[in-house]
């Protein structure tokens, strides 16, 4: 699924967030947004998924425009994996999960045998299948994060939308993430702070800076020690390992 967002300008307060950021994420494509704190990533993922109206501009999925559709339409193409998560109630994990069938089903259509085979295929697939019982207020901020993740693929969309999703990730699920993300062939857009992450798997990334896009193109053409400079103030170096993958070394 292809999504795009034409000219989107979101303020809070009389202080303009965002400036009019038009972008787009080609079919299947992994895009990654990069940008210092503050600069505008989360609300311009929070105009995509639909939890914000920006003040002008508009967000297409597949050409048609969000707003027009209704909210579990747009539900079914498209999975939220947010930065925080906050839960009044103490539901299980294994209910958690379920939350991302909601879209499938009629108003008060009960859950189904296939929902919960959706259900724990999503939860093994981000190796939580032991926790299905606990309560997830109870869960460490990565288990929390992998759960979310797994509500998302038990969505079963063909556009997932992360906030920051290896935060709170240990390396070893960072990866394991990512890799995940990668082989799921489906149209993702991600804020990503980690700009070795970014450049791993990212097909192509925006660079937002001051509510203003600064950049974009794939990770070798982005991130230049000249961007990285402007953009973060740091200094850094660009290298290639033996297998010809980039790295970024901060000095
Ligand atoms: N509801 C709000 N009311 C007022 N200001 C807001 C609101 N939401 C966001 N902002 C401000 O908008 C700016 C951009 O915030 P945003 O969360 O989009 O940045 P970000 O790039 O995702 O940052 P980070 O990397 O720290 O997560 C920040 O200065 C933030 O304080």
């Amino acid at each position: 699924m292809k999504i795009t967002t034409e000219n989107i300008q979101v303020g809070f307060h009389a202080r303009q967030i965002l400036k009019g950021i038009s972008m787009e994420s080609q079919d299947k494509e992994l895009v990654g947004i990069i940008g210092p704190n503050g600069s505008g990533k989360s609300t311009l993922l929070k105009c995509i998924y639909r939890i914000l109206k920006p003040d002008a501009g508009a967000v297409y999925l597949d050409g048609e425009e969000l707003h027009s559709m209704s909210v579990r339409s747009s539900a079914k193409k498209m999975a939220v994996v947010a930065q925080h998560n906050y839960y009044n109630f103490d539901f299980t994990v294994r209910e958690v999960v379920l939350m991302g069938r909601a879209p499938h089903k009629k108003t008060l259509e009960r859950d189904n045998a296939k929902d919960y085979q959706i259900v724990d295929e999503a939860l093994k697939t981000v190796q939580m299948e032991a926790f299905a019982d606990r309560t997830f207020s109870t869960l460490s901020g990565g288990e929390q994060q992998r759960v979310i993740l797994a509500r998302a693929l038990a969505q079963q969309t063909s556009a997932l939308i992360l906030d920051e999703p290896t935060n709170h990730l240990d390396i070893t699920h960072q990866i394991m993430l990512m890799e995940l993300v990668k082989k799921l062939n489906v149209t993702v857009i991600s804020a990503i702070h980690d700009l070795n992450i970014a450049a791993a798997y990212c097909d192509k990334i925006y660079v937002l800076k001051d509510g203003v896009l600064e950049g974009y193109g794939t990770p070798e053409e982005v991130l230049t020690p000249e961007l990285i400079r402007r953009i973060y103030k740091v200094e850094a170096e660009i290298v290639y390992d033996s297998r010809g993958k980039m790295h970024i070394l901060f000095l």
